[in-house]
């Protein structure tokens, strides 16, 4: 069962992300070289009722946020690759559901390889340079590739101003040395300190496996278990 604290429209992302397939279960090697048995993939959002239903997730996620905590920006900034079509989907739907808040706002992305020739750089669409940037991205796991969106958007004059991600797997950083038997702090929590960020996740890795028991395998359910359990945060 959903857990009864998932709002509506968290729980709709969820069915959404099952049924779609983007929830996937076996053995995936992660951009943290930690291997583990669920995968969130994001790029399996690609048809439109489900970019329709991941528009919808991330957009009352930023208004939610707003109504919360006040968050205002700018530029709604796509880390490459998977956070491409999150940000410019959700840029048009906040566009859509609140135009006298968010009918102006813009997005933004980066490409992995700067271009040298044409425009130029590595930032295509909104210029950042003195703006307040919103990073909206898929996962977050070790931190590393929000790390990297942050450098990025600082080195281009932006100011980041919050992270909104569909799902947080709730996992430990890495330790300095390699060794991930180490009690480390989250992944999160640290960014959020550090950068002294607001960090808001739709959907935790605690809200997947309550849910996951009514349609995935016992192994599967046991095996995510496990990880969490292994990779799971001091604080
Ligand atoms: O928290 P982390 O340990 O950094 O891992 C999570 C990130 O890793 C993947 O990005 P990747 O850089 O592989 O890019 P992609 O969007 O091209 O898949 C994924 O899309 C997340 O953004
Ligand atoms: O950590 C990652 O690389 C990662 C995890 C996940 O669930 N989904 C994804 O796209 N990347």
């Amino acid at each position: 069962m959903f857990s009864p604290s998932l709002s509506p429209y968290k729980a709709d992302f969820l069915k959404a992300a099952i049924g779609g397939g983007v929830l996937k279960f076996g053995s995936f090697e992660l951009k943290s070289k930690r291997i583990s048995p669920y995968f969130f993939n994001a790029g399996d959002f690609y048809r439109a009722d489900l970019l329709q239903a991941i528009s919808v997730a991330y957009a009352k996620a930023v208004i939610e946020a707003r109504e919360q905590t006040g968050l205002e920006f700018d530029i709604v900034f796509g880390p490459a690759y998977k956070g491409i079509p999150l940000a410019t989907a959700t840029t048009d739907k906040l566009a859509q559901l609140d135009p006298k808040t968010y009918g102006q706002i813009c997005y933004s992305f980066d490409r992995k390889e700067a271009k040298d020739h044409g425009e130029g750089g590595n930032i295509v669409g909104a210029p950042l340079k003195g703006k307040k940037v919103l990073i909206v991205d898929d996962v977050i796991t070790a931190g590393t590739a929000k790390r990297e969106a942050i450098a990025k958007i600082r080195k281009e004059g932006g100011i980041v101003v919050g992270i909104v991600v569909a799902l947080d797997r709730m996992e430990k950083l890495p330790s300095s040395d390699g060794d991930d038997s180490k009690p480390m702090p989250s992944a999160i929590g640290e960014i959020r300190k550090e950068y002294n960020l607001p960090i808001f996740a739709i959907l935790t890795l605690d809200d997947i496996i309550d849910g996951m028991k009514d349609f995935a395998s016992p192994d599967d359910v046991r095996r995510t278990e496990e990880y969490r359990q292994k990779f799971k945060a001091m604080d």
